[in-house]
């Protein structure tokens, strides 16, 4: 099996994305756009979730539609960037329980501690879609999703807004079973771990720190 990898191609995603990247695009804006795109992406990622035939009556007549089958599905966010996107997918999935996990790559060895790892019960029935911005080497999302799987999540889905080769086929060979979303597929990882022609730092834009 290898995981599906899902480039969402779509005029507005790519119109908010080119003003994301912009070294000129100040925090407040970023996570502005970070929000938006969170929910686009959120929408494809989401597409096949069950569903099942349910009468509606109209103030006309009744008529068959499609509904969810379940509940929504949990969020996972990967702190800190994560939290950029989770603020749009809230707002596609209101009802959703939210999950963390905290995570931060060392910059030399580009290797990922956790910090932090709250996950909400329903994990274990509705499965999980996690979000972080960036997918450079892999090893966060390898090392997220691990966490998810852990605490029990039967279904994964990964959602991140600028991906780089390397990363992508680290996290298909290691989640063979997560279907990947993302905004763009970029060209390569330069010498310090960072996404060409990418974005920067995503959580330092999010949030004003340095790096
Ligand atoms: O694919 P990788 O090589 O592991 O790199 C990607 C990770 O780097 C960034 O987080 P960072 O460690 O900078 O933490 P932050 O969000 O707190 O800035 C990003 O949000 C990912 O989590
Ligand atoms: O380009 C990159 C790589 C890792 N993390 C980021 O925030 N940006
Ligand atoms: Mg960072």
């Amino acid at each position: 099996m290898t995981a599906s990898l899902h480039v969402v191609d779509h005029a507005l995603l790519s119109h908010r994305l080119a003003e994301l990247r912009d070294v000129a695009t100040p925090s407040p804006r970023f996570r502005r756009l970070l929000a938006e795109i969170g929910a686009m992406l959120t929408v494809e990622a989401t597409r096949g979730l069950p569903s099942v035939t349910a009468k509606v009556t109209t103030p006309l007549t009744t008529m068959d539609h499609r509904r969810l089958a379940g509940p929504e599905p949990v969020l996972v966010a990967v702190l800190r960037a994560g939290l950029g996107l989770l603020e749009g997918a809230m707002q596609i999935l209101p009802d959703a329980p939210v999950g963390h996990v905290g995570l931060m790559r060392d910059e030399h060895t580009l290797q990922p501690s956790q910090y932090l790892l709250r996950m909400p019960p329903e994990v274990t029935t509705r499965g999980a879609i996690l979000y972080d911005p960036m997918l450079a080497t892999g090893g966060s999302a390898i090392a997220a999703i691990s966490r998810v799987k852990e605490s029990g999540a039967p279904v994964v889905r990964f959602v991140c807004v600028v991906a780089a080769p390397e990363g992508v086929a680290k996290l298909r060979e290691a989640h063979p079973d997560v279907p990947i979303y993302t905004a763009a597929l970029d060209v390569k990882l330069n010498e310090r771990g960072f996404i060409v022609p990418g974005l920067g730092d995503a959580g330092d834009r999010c949030f004003g720190t340095e790096g």
